[in-house]
């Protein structure tokens, strides 16, 4: 077994109740690999991220990231950056100030950090923005600032939920390569909910597929595109 074949993250026999939905999450996927979470629309994608990022707690359960126990810690304490459709950012601060608390809480930034700082910003097509806030920013503007917090914060998992879905096809295939890029560069584990079957064949290495709440299949992404015998998974993979 190679390093990048040991659990990245587990989650031993996860429940949780939201209202009148159960969920059942258990997995272990591998670190260091972009992991692609699919499945039909109210199925659990963002439920799953959000007791991966903290966000929610499971009423039963364990979850694990390399190897630490993480099911009581906050979210802060976990090893992770999150880009979620929503709430990405501090709306009473200012996109520098936003993404510097990706770096230190206290905002105690060094010249380096504000030179990386500024950099991200550049990256996302976003150079001038840094003292904008976030209510002036369009839907897709503020997608691209909370992955510059994600640049920047290098945490060993990175949670994203659909997070180029409000930009057009161009700026979605630069963030894509971005991403990439910054998998490659750290070697972290990517999780990323997408809607697009051609963008999971495009960057995924394993698939994770959410139906009514729980996990159906968790495989390398061969795997995963040569199941037969799942219709929902067919379905969404001839989309
Ligand atoms: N706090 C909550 N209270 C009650 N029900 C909830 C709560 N949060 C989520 N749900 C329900 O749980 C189900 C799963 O929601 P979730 O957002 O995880 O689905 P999803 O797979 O991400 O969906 P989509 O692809 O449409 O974004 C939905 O039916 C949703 O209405």
């Amino acid at each position: 077994m190679t390093a990048a074949d040991q659990a990245g993250i587990e989650m031993e026999d996860v429940r949780l109740k939201l209202g009148t939905h159960a969920f059942h999450f258990d997995c272990r996927l591998p670190a260091g690999r972009i992991v692609a979470v699919s499945g039909p629309s109210g199925a659990g994608k963002s439920t799953f991220l959000n007791l991966l990022a903290g966000f929610e707690r499971p009423d039963v359960g364990r979850i694990r990231m390399r190897g630490a126990d993480v099911t009581a810690a906050y979210p802060a304490e976990r090893p992770v950056s999150v880009v979620f459709q929503d709430n990405n950012l501090f709306a009473h601060l200012d996109l520098f100030t936003n993404v510097g608390l990706g770096i230190d809480s206290t905002l105690k930034l060094t010249a380096e950090d504000r030179r990386n700082i500024s950099e991200a910003f550049e990256k996302v097509g976003l150079a001038n923005f840094e003292r904008r806030m976030p209510a002036t920013l369009s839907g897709g503007e503020r997608q691209r600032a909370a992955f510059a917090r994600a640049l920047v914060r290098k945490r060993a998992v990175l949670l994203l939920d659909e997070p180029f879905a409000a930009l057009d096809p161009g700026l979605r295939a630069d963030m894509a390569e971005l991403l990439l890029g910054l998998h490659m560069e750290t070697g972290n584990t990517v999780i990323i909910v997408s809607h697009d079957p051609d963008e999971v064949r495009r960057i995924a290495d394993y698939g994770v597929f959410i139906d009514k709440g729980a996990i159906v299949l968790a495989a390398p992404l061969s795997d995963y595109l040569a199941r037969e015998d799942m219709p929902a998974l067919r379905q969404f993979l001839r989309r």
